[in-house]
């Protein structure tokens, strides 16, 4: 009686009631000190109390389909102070690290992991790995840094992390080794896809060797491709960032003879930066997303298109997601674009999408008699880098909360998330299952047809990769 979810759209999902369970090292013996807090708490439209779950779906056409018990409705773990924890705070050591690209608001999510462990739990021993994963092989091991409220009090004020960050794999032996010479109990890692695989790896090594360590992870991208989890935290940012990058470029190509904005956004498999900057700044034209294969010649195609915009009003903005448009330089005379390379983390480096598209639209506008005049911007770096903005300040702070929370209540193998608004507890092996991607189905890409006019697809329909509904 597991089989619990079929999303019938493509690629069918089944998740069973036990991918959704959420592995504990023990029975919660310790009084918490926010127990008292706790005492008369109970669910609200605003709470979750302990021993209540949150849905995993929120239609009725959804829920009708479960001929199940409530109990047995697919639902995740509530995020949350326990009133026993699993953990002895006197005794506890913490672990820190970050991993992978930068993002928004990491030093966000390390200070309120800092502050609410010593705060609140008093927990004494708080390390900071440095340089991601690499922090934990032995020969970077010894280099940590102890962190202190005192110490973390303003870096919510600058961008990147202070721990610093890398990509490259390692052995999960030796990271478990590392732990276990720094006796820690509970670690958190704030990472992507990549991070949190490491995570999982990690917690199932700690395990075969039947140790007593919590693996936290707290899911950061600002891909916004992380599945579970209604926004990772920095995308809010990083895509106001860009936002600026495509006003600029619109002023420009508004000024210019025949004028061709480009911005090229961060987004390798998922569109959800250049989708959200271009409705937030409101003067795209056009969108191009990897989720949406398009096609350059013949009459439906992009270049014939930008062809007609031109004509019409001027000039053309475009905003382009890095790994939109791929499947263009697998043609054989292309190869030299396609980059094909994997990067030290294993993740694929894109093809110059931007450089075929900037050449064959001077290229076609040339040959129409609308020589153009091109207006580029890569801001690359520029939008994830830049400090958390006020919201994603309150997000990070929250999910450092819950995190702190789920690891000294012995919970492990497992992310906090917010889902549907209330923090949750996601097992990692949920979290890396899919990816989440722009659903071309989906109401947020209709929003984009709908403010830029753009057609559904240019040019043939291709057969493309369905996602799930309800994860974006
Ligand atoms: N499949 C995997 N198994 C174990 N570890 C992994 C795996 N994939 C990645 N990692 C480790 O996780 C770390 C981070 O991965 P990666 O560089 O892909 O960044 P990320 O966490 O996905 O963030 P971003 O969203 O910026 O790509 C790397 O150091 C890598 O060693
Ligand atoms: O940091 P790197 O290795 O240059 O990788 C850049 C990639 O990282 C991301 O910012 C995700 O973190 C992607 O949007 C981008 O393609
Ligand atoms: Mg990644």
């Amino acid at each position: 009686m597991d089989a619990i979810l079929d999303y019938d759209q493509g690629a069918p999902v089944t998740l069973y009631l036990d991918d959704l369970r959420v592995r504990h090292l023990g029975e919660c013996r310790y009084d918490s000190p926010l127990s008292e807090m706790l005492t008369t708490k109970q669910t609200s439209p605003h709470y979750v109390a302990e021993g209540d779950r949150v849905l995993l779906e929120d239609t009725v056409s959804m829920l009708a389909g479960h001929d199940v018990p409530p109990e047995q409705v697919p639902s995740f773990e509530g995020a949350g102070p326990r009133k026993k924890i699993y953990f002895d705070p006197s005794s506890v050591t913490a672990g820190i690290l970050t991993c992978g690209g930068l993002c928004p608001g990491l030093n966000n999510v390390i200070r309120g992991l800092v502050q609410e462990l010593a705060v609140h739990y008093k927990v004494k021993r708080i390390l900071g790995f440095r340089n991601g994963l690499r922090g934990l092989t032995s020969e970077y091991r010894e280099d940590t840094v102890e962190l202190t409220p005192d110490h973390v009090r303003d870096i919510h004020n600058a961008g990147g992390t202070i721990l610093g960050s890398s990509r490259g794999n390692q052995d999960p032996d030796e990271m478990v080794d590392s732990l276990v010479e720094h006796g820690v109990d509970v670690l958190f890692v704030i990472g992507g896809d990549g991070g949190m695989r490491a995570a999982t790896c990690l917690s199932k090594a700690i395990e075969a060797r039947g140790l007593d360590i919590s693996v936290i992870g707290v899911p950061k991208t600002i891909d916004n491709d992380l599945p579970f989890t209604d926004q990772s935290f920095g995308f809010q940012s990083a895509f106001a960032s860009a936002m600026d990058f495509i006003s600029s470029v619109s002023v420009e190509a508004a000024a210019s003879p025949n004028g061709v904005g480009l911005v090229k956004l961060m987004g390798r498999h998922s569109g959800f930066i250049a989708a959200y900057a271009a409705l937030a700044a409101n003067g795209a034209d056009i969108v191009l997303i990897p989720e949406i294969p398009f096609t350059l010649d013949g009459p439906d195609g992009l270049l014939a298109y930008v062809e007609q915009h031109v004509r019409k009003k001027g000039y053309v903005v475009i905003v382009l997601a890095e790994g939109a448009g791929q499947e263009l330089l697998e043609e054989p005379d292309l190869a030299h674009r396609n980059g094909k390379a994997t990067d030290a983390s294993g993740n694929v480096k894109l093809g110059k999408i931007d450089d075929l598209l900037k050449e064959r639209i001077t290229d076609h506008l040339t040959a129409v008699g609308l020589a153009p005049t091109m207006r580029y911007i890569d801001p690359s770096y520029a939008i994830r880098s830049v400090v958390a903005n006020a919201y994603d300040s309150v997000y990070c702070l929250r999910l450092a909360h819950a995190a702190a929370h789920a690891a000294m209540a012995g919970r492990t193998e497992v992310a906090v998330a917010r889902w549907r608004r209330r923090f949750v507890h996601v097992p990692l092996s949920l979290m890396t299952s899919r990816r989440n991607q722009v659903d071309p189905d989906g109401d947020l890409w209709m929003s984009v047809l709908e403010t830029t006019c753009q057609p559904a697809e240019f040019g043939a329909q291709r057969e493309r990769e369905k996602v799930p509904s309800g994860f974006c």
